[in-house]
């Protein structure tokens, strides 16, 4: 597939929903950073996390996109290759070396592939390859997560809805990204008064924690259709109740944005009932990873989903949002179009290269355009069926 693509092609009238606004560097959200700090020399640092399974494979394709991309709009990409989760765990023992961490913080943006394994899938808690990934994310402060779920006409019949519910789906799932179940105290694992094994976990979210998502959910979906679903489970949790409330007071400063809340078992239902009733949705940590991977279907392929995690200062992180896919990994059969489609995100709201990142959107249709598909994204019909490895 990345032998395919062609990135001097001119861009395709169809645009990701990331590539929106010709004009516009990166949404220009309160209290986030989105760009590099201009350089006269243009020239960025890159960190490269390959990981585990299938990330090293659909990175190395993401690189030289991005080598390529930048080469012909005229700016400098230095790569920095470190080790991170179970091939971290392996060189290091650790998941997320600290000198993984000060380069990642040291660079303009870092471009992930995917952590995790069979192999690390019995270590302890703080030596599981997701947990470096969580580290990483909490280092970065990179608090808010943007997955844009795209049906692409030519991939209508890819997805496992039916033509008409799929056609035209364009929406964005803004994820709490460094908050919530994922990191709230207390957790651990203990034994109850009846002498029995238990796990806990805690769902906790602070105000400006919520302000804060909140504020680039509004800012996303008023530069988009102007319309935000909150997803939550405020009939039943305290922290989603208090969610709820603060989201709903922000609603007063973005008049222009049509709010609306969802219990989440409703959303995951409306999600594959009529997806096109969302333009932005926003929610906590764990309701955007489990509902983001739902919409990713919808697509046709979690192959084919990218995302971009952003904080208030510092690089951003991008990567798809599948995991390392251990059952296909080593067989040239990854999709790699989610991470060249991260790139595109790293380039627009990284590094403020708004013309690369178009190009890169455009090769990605330009691809498709043309016929090439891996498994994943095949449908019976097309010309050709390629899996093709990059050399
Ligand atoms: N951000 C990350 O690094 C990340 C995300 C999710 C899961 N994981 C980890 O990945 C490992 C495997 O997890 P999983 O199996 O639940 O999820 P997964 O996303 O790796 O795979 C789920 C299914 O989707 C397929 N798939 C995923 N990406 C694909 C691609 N690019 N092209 C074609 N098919 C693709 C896989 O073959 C598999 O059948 C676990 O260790 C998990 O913790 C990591
Ligand atoms: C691997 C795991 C820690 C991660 C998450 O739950 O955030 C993954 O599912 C994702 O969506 O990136």
């Amino acid at each position: 597939m990345a032998a395919a693509l062609n990135l001097n092609c001119k861009p395709y009238k169809f645009q990701f929903p990331h590539s929106k606004s010709a004009s516009s560097r990166g949404p220009k959200f309160a209290g986030i950073r989105c760009l590099a700090t201009a350089s006269p020399f243009k020239s960025y640092t890159i960190t490269l996390l390959p990981g585990d399974g299938i990330g090293p494979e659909v990175v190395s394709i993401a690189k030289n996109a991005l080598l390529r991309v930048s080469s012909i709009e005229g700016f400098e990409l230095k790569f920095k290759e470190m080790p991170m989760g179970g091939a971290a765990l392996d060189l290091t023992g650790v998941p997320l070396p600290e000198d993984t961490l000060s380069a990642a913080k040291d660079s303009d943006a870092v471009l992930l592939g995917a952590i995790g394994g069979y192999k690390w899938d019995n270590n302890e808690k703080h030596l599981k390859p997701e947990t470096g990934l969580l580290q990483l994310r909490e280092g970065l402060k990179v608090f808010a997560n943007l997955r844009p779920a795209t049906v692409l006409p030519q991939l209508v019949d890819a997805s496992t809805l039916k033509k008409e519910v799929a056609e035209g789906v364009d929406l964005m799932v803004v994820r709490e990204l460094t908050g919530g179940i994922y990191f709230g105290k207390p957790r651990g694992l203990s034994t109850n008064e009846f002498g029995e094994e238990c796990g806990f976990n805690t769902e906790v979210y602070a105000a400006h924690e919520i302000d804060r998502i909140a504020r680039v959910a509004f800012e996303t979906a008023r530069r988009r259709r102007g319309k935000l679903c909150s997803v939550d489970k405020a009939n039943v949790l305290e922290a989603s109740m208090l969610w709820r409330r603060r989201v709903e007071k922000l609603a007063s400063e973005y008049p222009d944005v049509e709010l609306s809340h969802m219990y989440v078992d409703n959303a995951a239902m409306q999600l594959v009932r009529n997806p096109k009733q969302f333009d932005t949705i926003v929610t906590n940590n764990i309701f955007g990873d489990i509902l983001s991977d739902e919409a990713s279907m919808i697509t046709g392929s979690i192959g084919m989903l990218p995302s971009a995690s952003l904080g208030e200062s510092g690089p951003g992180l991008f990567e798809p949002i599948h995991g390392s896919a251990p059952d296909i990994a080593g067989q040239d059969k990854a999709n790699p179009l989610a991470t060249v489609l991260s790139a595109g995100m790293l380039l627009k709201y990284g590094l403020g290269e708004e013309k690369a990142a178009q190009r890169l959107d455009s090769a990605v249709l330009d691809t498709l355009n043309r016929g090439f598909r891996t498994g994943d994204i095949y449908s019976a019909g097309l010309v050709r069926y390629f899996l093709i490895s990059f050399l």
